[in-house]
């Protein structure tokens, strides 16, 4: 039975600001959730990002009050239930009620929150490393990734002119030692004829994959770019646009793309996430999740959640460097991955 549910306000600055062709940031702001119940706590974090695919945060608020009102003494795995009309529409509050509720279930019962998501979870993640919009970056910028473990290397991509970007990633591409590989992320910034000239120049590259080349993303114009492309395309955000209402009935296979991104805080929650990925693995569509630059409380269960799910690629959760400030201890990788502690629930606590 819940006794307690706050909701904490916060706002994190970034060390840098975060840019992509979908705008930037320059603080994360969002609430931390704390669900308590029989002396233990459960955390999560709802800190919604729209240019994603989240709510507004003004939508998020309105949920998160909702759940405030009607929490206490509601049995933990019925509250989802009880606020679904609500949280239809409010994907990250959602996640973070349900990351905290997870949170507390799993330290009830004395075990990972992975292991409540799957008997089978790992306990590494490999991930990726995030080293922002190509326009900053040097050869130098590179290697310290590669020094620190990182196999491969996500970089925004679609800012500037593409012929310009093209060029400076194929010199980057000459001081790569072997068996390294880029991630690009246009964001939805090209035009078809853009995206299939750029993608000509980037099959001789050591590409790991290309995420959202396309400004309309449909799937017959990604299954021809996919065609000739030598790496996966991947869809992120495009997931959640015209797509989502039919996610849960759409053949995974027809998305015209080798890859998907899975924001835990833009499906709706850690299960839904795990059930997208089962049907894609099964439709042999890879799956990579990623954080959405939140804090502590977000990021430990989003990496719970990729241990669970289990795909060797690397995921996109090497994000807690760029805030200068978090909420608690973060997961940090070491060479190249996240190892997950033994501990009951999430990983998260807060600091003092
Ligand atoms: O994938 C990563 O390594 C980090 C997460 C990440 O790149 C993103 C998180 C949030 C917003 C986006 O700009 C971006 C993405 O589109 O994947
Ligand atoms: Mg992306």
């Amino acid at each position: 039975m819940i006794e307690r549910l706050q909701v904490r306000p916060y706002e994190l600055p970034l060390r840098r600001a975060w840019a992509s062709a979908r705008g930037g940031f320059a603080r994360r702001r969002g609430w931390l959730i704390q669900v308590s119940a029989e002396g233990l706590h459960g955390y999560g974090d709802c800190a919604p990002l729209p240019a994603a695919g989240t709510e507004t945060p003004e939508v998020a608020w309105e949920a998160l009050c909702q759940a405030r009102a009607v929490a206490v003494f509601q049995p933990l795995d019925l509250l989802l239930e009880s606020l679904a009309p609500v949280l239809a529409t409010a994907p990250a509050a959602r996640f973070a009620l349900e990351c905290a509720l997870l949170d507390l279930a799993s330290r009830r019962r004395g075990g990972a929150l992975r292991h409540w998501l799957s008997e089978s979870a790992r306990d590494e993640v490999p991930v990726n490393a995030m080293l922002g919009p190509l326009g900053t970056l040097a050869p130098a910028d590179l290697q310290t990734a590669c020094d620190a473990g990182f196999r491969v290397l996500k970089i925004k991509v679609g800012i500037r002119n593409p012929t310009v970007e093209l060029k400076h990633l194929v010199a980057l591409a000459r001081h790569l030692p072997p068996g390294i590989g880029l991630r690009l992320d246009a964001n939805g910034a090209w035009e078809p004829d853009a995206a299939r000239r750029l993608i000509d120049g980037l099959n001789p590259l050591p590409i790991e994959s290309l995420e959202e080349p396309l400004r309309e993303p449909d799937a017959d114009r990604l299954a021809t770019l996919q065609a000739g492309a030598a790496f996966p395309l991947a869809r992120d955000e495009s997931l959640h646009g015209p797509l989502h209402g039919r996610l849960a009935d759409l053949d995974l296979a027809m998305l015209g793309v080798r890859r998907i991104v899975l924001k835990p805080a833009v499906v709706g929650g850690l299960a839904r996430a795990l059930a997208l990925s089962a049907r894609a693995r099964a439709a042999g569509v890879e799956v990579v999740v990623t954080s959405l630059v939140e804090s502590a409380a977000g990021l430990w269960p989003t990496a719970q959640l990729a241990a669970a799910i289990g795909s060797p690629i690397p995921h996109g959760l090497a994000t807690a460097d760029w805030l200068a400030a978090d909420l608690g201890a973060a997961p940090r990788p070491r060479r190249g991955q996240i190892d997950l502690p033994r501990t009951a629930g999430s990983g998260f606590d807060p600091s003092p």
